[in-house]
């Protein structure tokens, strides 16, 4: 943070000429959240709701020269990661979050596109373990990720809680297994898995006013078992938490994931506690999807905007 209280925070990322993901999406969930944010871009992708029809990957030394450029100078509070594309670039980045010790990291491991593009090369996966996962405070896969990197194939919440343990031990502080892909719900107690939830370690949290959320003449029990409902896993290396709240049917989800992982960078950058901070970024996607633009013809964008409306802000 500056002197006046400026929390600043950079994105290492691919550009989204849709606006919805990438570095699009980070810039405008850091300036929603009263984070300054900066970029470091490592491809550009041609893209819109449609999909993904073109990527060019920028030279690794690019990408390091870009986060020097900003490290050296404006400094950073906390940084993120989304589409690193390959092993070069994850070499590159990891070197210069080093250099700069650089501990507030979020770590996307961005793999493949809604649509199924490639974003990050098959044989890169091992380099994101190896090399940039020890240095993540906290790395936050959607569930097929989340099976690429653990090798664990996840069809109930008890699969997600033995991939958390794998990836946590491959070194992040915080694994957060989002629940976007899980559309029977996957709370230990959606029946999904069987699982009754007391399964004694779990710390279990429904978020927010989940209650609130639900419509009049919804039954919680209802939307449970019938996956309305959508739950995000958290594991710090001791406990599991449970982040659920209502599942919005909606085509327009496009860059969930990295305004997800941008609004928690932001929190962090402003010296968040990271349970906090996962809580806050997930009340700013359930906004941004609720509030849906209905732009383009495919999968649109997410409203960036509307969790500040909410909050009382100008718009
Ligand atoms: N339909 C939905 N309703 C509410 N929240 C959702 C929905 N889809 C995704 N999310 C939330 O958006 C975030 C990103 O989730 P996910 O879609 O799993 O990631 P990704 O975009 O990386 O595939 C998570 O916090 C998840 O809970
Ligand atoms: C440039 C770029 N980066 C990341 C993504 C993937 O974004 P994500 O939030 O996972 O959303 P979907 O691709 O699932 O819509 C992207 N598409 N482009």
């Amino acid at each position: 943070m500056n002197r006046h209280g400026l929390a600043k925070a950079l994105t290492v990322a691919g550009s989204d000429s849709g606006g919805g993901a990438g570095i699009q999406a980070d810039l405008k969930t850091f300036q929603e959240l009263n984070v300054y944010g900066m970029s470091a871009i490592t491809a550009v992708t041609v893209q819109n709701t449609l999909g993904v029809s073109g990527v060019y990957p920028l030279p690794a030394s690019a990408a390091a020269e870009q986060i020097r450029a900003v490290g050296s100078d404006l400094g950073v509070d906390a940084v993120k990661t989304g589409m690193l594309f390959n092993a070069d670039i994850i070499h590159a980045v990891a070197e210069e979050v080093r250099r700069f010790r650089w501990e507030r990291l979020v770590v996307d491991p961005v793999m493949i596109a809604k649509g199924g593009a490639e974003l990050l090369q098959q044989e890169a996966v091992h380099a994101l373990e190896k090399d940039l996962l020890p240095l993540a405070l906290a790395v936050t896969p959607n569930i097929p990720e989340a099976e690429a990197l653990s090798g664990v194939t996840i069809r109930t919440m008890q699969d997600r809680k033995k991939a958390a343990e794998i990836i946590s031990a491959m070194g992040p502080k915080l694994v957060v297994i989002k629940g976007g892909h899980d559309e029977a719900g996957g709370g230990s107690d959606s029946g999904a898995d069987g699982a009754d939830g007391a399964d004694g370690e779990t710390a279990e949290e429904t978020s927010g006013d989940y209650a609130g959320k639900i419509g009049p003449g919804e039954s919680p029990e209802v939307e449970r078992r019938g996956g309305g409902i959508v739950t995000d896993l958290l594991y710090d290396g001791k406990s599991f938490t449970e982040l659920t709240d209502k599942r919005i049917s909606t085509l327009h989800t496009h860059g969930t994931g990295c305004t997800f992982s941008a609004a928690l960078t932001a929190c962090l950058a402003k010296g968040m506690a990271p349970l906090e901070a996962v809580k806050l970024a997930r009340d700013f996607i359930q906004a941004a999807i609720e509030d849906s633009l209905e732009l383009g013809h495919g999968h649109g964008p997410t409203n960036h905007w509307a969790y500040r409306r909410r909050q009382g802000g100008a718009g």
